[in-house]
């Protein structure tokens, strides 16, 4: 177990699938109540059925999170329904393939409002309700690999994930004294629905047979094997513990070795 998880309150984002469910699944295990936020409320109705029924408390909140008024209301939900917020987990996002050349200003204006926005008014949301309510708390954001390393066809992506990790530096220097940390996980390949949305990107791109991207990328990992929603949560169940007390402005691989740094 990790320690002072127990008893805590936290809100993740893009909890209907994936790794949000992932780390959903495994705070619930911790003994965190939840507050599971995403655009896909039918979802989420499953997903709160697995964390309650390891015996938490939890709450849905259907919100877009590149709108600044839903993430606030979404914060402002928890509070009511769970009495306090410790841990405030921005996971959403989305990804773009496409070359370099084909990105027009709709494709740009879309993943920024939902992977830079929706992190910035994360971050803005929960420091400003941790302040209300008097107390230190935990922000933690979804980056990438593609936050340290720009890949082709992900171009605009890879900038949002650099972007991420941007924001978390400067968010843990400006909150730091205010006893809030913000922290990142940068994930490698893993295997949920946004990857078999860029492998049939790529396939269409490239002409490369459904499955070979994924495939490719796979075979570069040096331990051998897809990263699961579970391996991520178990670096942000750390990172919402209080083992992780004196790390901030991190944004920490998670990778099976794929990029080193
Ligand atoms: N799958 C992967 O290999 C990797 C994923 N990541 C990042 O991890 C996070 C989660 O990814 P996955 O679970 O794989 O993706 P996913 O596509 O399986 O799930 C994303 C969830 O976010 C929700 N969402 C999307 N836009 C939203 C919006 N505007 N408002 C509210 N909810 C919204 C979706 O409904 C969905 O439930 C993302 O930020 C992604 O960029 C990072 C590295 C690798
Ligand atoms: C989806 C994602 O972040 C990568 C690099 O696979």
């Amino acid at each position: 177990m990790s320690k002072g998880l127990n008893g805590k309150v936290a809100l993740v984002t893009g909890a209907a699938q994936g790794i949000g469910r992932g780390i959903a699944l495994r705070l619930a295990e911790e003994g965190v109540n939840l507050a599971l936020v995403d655009l896909q409320k039918e979802k989420l109705a499953h997903v709160l059925e697995e964390v309650t029924a390891q015996g938490v408390r939890a709450t849905t909140f259907g919100a877009d999170i590149s709108q600044r008024e839903d993430v606030y209301a979404a914060v402002d939900h928890a509070v009511k329904e769970l009495g306090t917020l410790d841990v405030m987990i921005n996971n959403a996002g989305i990804a773009q393939v496409k070359p370099i050349a084909d990105i027009m200003p709709g494709d740009l204006e879309k993943i920024l409002n939902i992977n830079i926005g929706g992190v910035t008014w994360g971050i803005q949301a929960a420091a400003a309700k941790f302040k209300a309510l008097g107390k230190k708390g935990k922000i933690i954001s979804a980056s990438s690999i593609a936050g340290h390393d720009g890949f082709a066809m992900l171009g605009m992506y890879s900038a949002t994930k650099f972007a991420v990790r941007a924001l978390t530096q400067a968010a843990a220097k400006e909150y730091a004294s205010a006893g809030i940390t913000v922290n990142a996980y940068c994930p490698g390949i893993v295997g949920t629905d946004m990857w078999v949305e860029i492998d049939k990107r790529f396939s269409e791109i490239t002409g490369a047979p459904v499955g070979e991207t994924y495939k490719k990328y796979v075979e570069g990992i040096a331990l051998g094997r897809a990263q699961t929603p579970a391996d991520v949560a178990a670096l942000v169940a750390f990172l919402s513990s209080d083992d992780s007390d004196y790390i901030t402005g991190q944004a920490i691989l998670t990778d099976g070795g794929i990029v080193y740094r």
